[in-house]
């Protein structure tokens, strides 16, 4: 079974008098470990249907169920608990507390799951080793360059190893050999820590590292591609998952 399942979602806004339909009974099915890309023209509703998975928008119709649970029949408040306990979020521009270190920061979405002090440690040390930042733990915001920051949000949407991690436009605001670290560093978390992830891109490089490419177009989500991916590094996904 998939691990995430999008089944005839809609959602239509109003402008003015006129109404606009970015998702038309739009159907996608992601695997657990899949990395997922997402591209299409400004405004066909590329951060819709992510915000729709990640539960932050509900759809007029349609059905989105996540690993068994049907998260668009969720009450407001078993929403917010399934968000924390399921859900990573990279932001376009990290989103960062400016106060708080880079520690602190990645230790947020940990205070509001029911964990100990020495587990909430123990996973934040696993987190920024990820990102391979431990030497920045004590950083705050503004010591740390672009790249760094993006690192701190990647790392800080891992921690509570979520089921699903979306990441809308996380290169959007980088240098160009920056964000080829950041999707070297989104392709890595995928392969080895079996991350499951939706992207949503505006570049059509980045939209490769992913396994699956897809398009909006007028409502509709179509696939555009699919990338090989090498025996090798199958072998080794199929062993993490054994
Ligand atoms: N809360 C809202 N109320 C009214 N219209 C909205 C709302 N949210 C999004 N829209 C409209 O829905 C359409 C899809 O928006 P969305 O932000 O999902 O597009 P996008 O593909 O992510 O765009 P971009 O690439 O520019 O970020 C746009 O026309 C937008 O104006």
């Amino acid at each position: 079974m998939p691990l995430i399942e999008v089944i005839e979602v809609t959602k239509k806004y109003r402008k003015g008098d006129e109404s606009i339909t970015p998702l038309d009974a739009v159907s996608l099915e992601i695997e657990q470990g899949e990395f997922i890309s997402l591209m299409g023209s400004s405004g066909t509703g590329k951060s819709t249907l992510l915000n729709m998975i990640a539960s932050i928008d509900r759809p007029d119709s349609g059905r989105i169920i996540i690993d068994g649970t049907e998260i668009t029949s969720l009450s407001r408040t078993r929403l917010a608990k399934w968000r924390a306990e399921n859900l990573g979020y990279i932001f376009q521009t990290h989103n960062l507390v400016p106060v708080l270190t880079a520690y602190e920061n990645i230790e947020l979405p940990l205070l509001l799951l029911p964990i100990s002090a020495s587990e909430r440690k123990r996973r934040i040390e696993v987190a920024l080793r990820a990102v391979d930042l431990l030497d920045r733990a004590d950083h705050y915001p503004r010591q740390l360059s672009g790249g760094q920051e993006q690192r701190v949000g990647i790392a800080r949407a891992i921690v509570s190893h979520p089921k699903v991690v979306v990441a809308d436009e996380p290169t959007g605001d980088l240098d160009p050999v920056t964000s080829r670290q950041i999707l070297d560093l989104l392709k890595r978390l995928n392969e080895q820590l079996n991350v499951t992830l939706l992207m949503v891109t505006h570049d059509a490089d980045a939209a490769l590292v992913a396994d699956k490419q897809f398009r909006l177009d007028h409502g509709h989500l179509v696939q555009t591609g699919r990338t090989e991916v090498p025996v090798q590094s199958r072998e080794i996904h199929k062993q993490h998952r054994d």
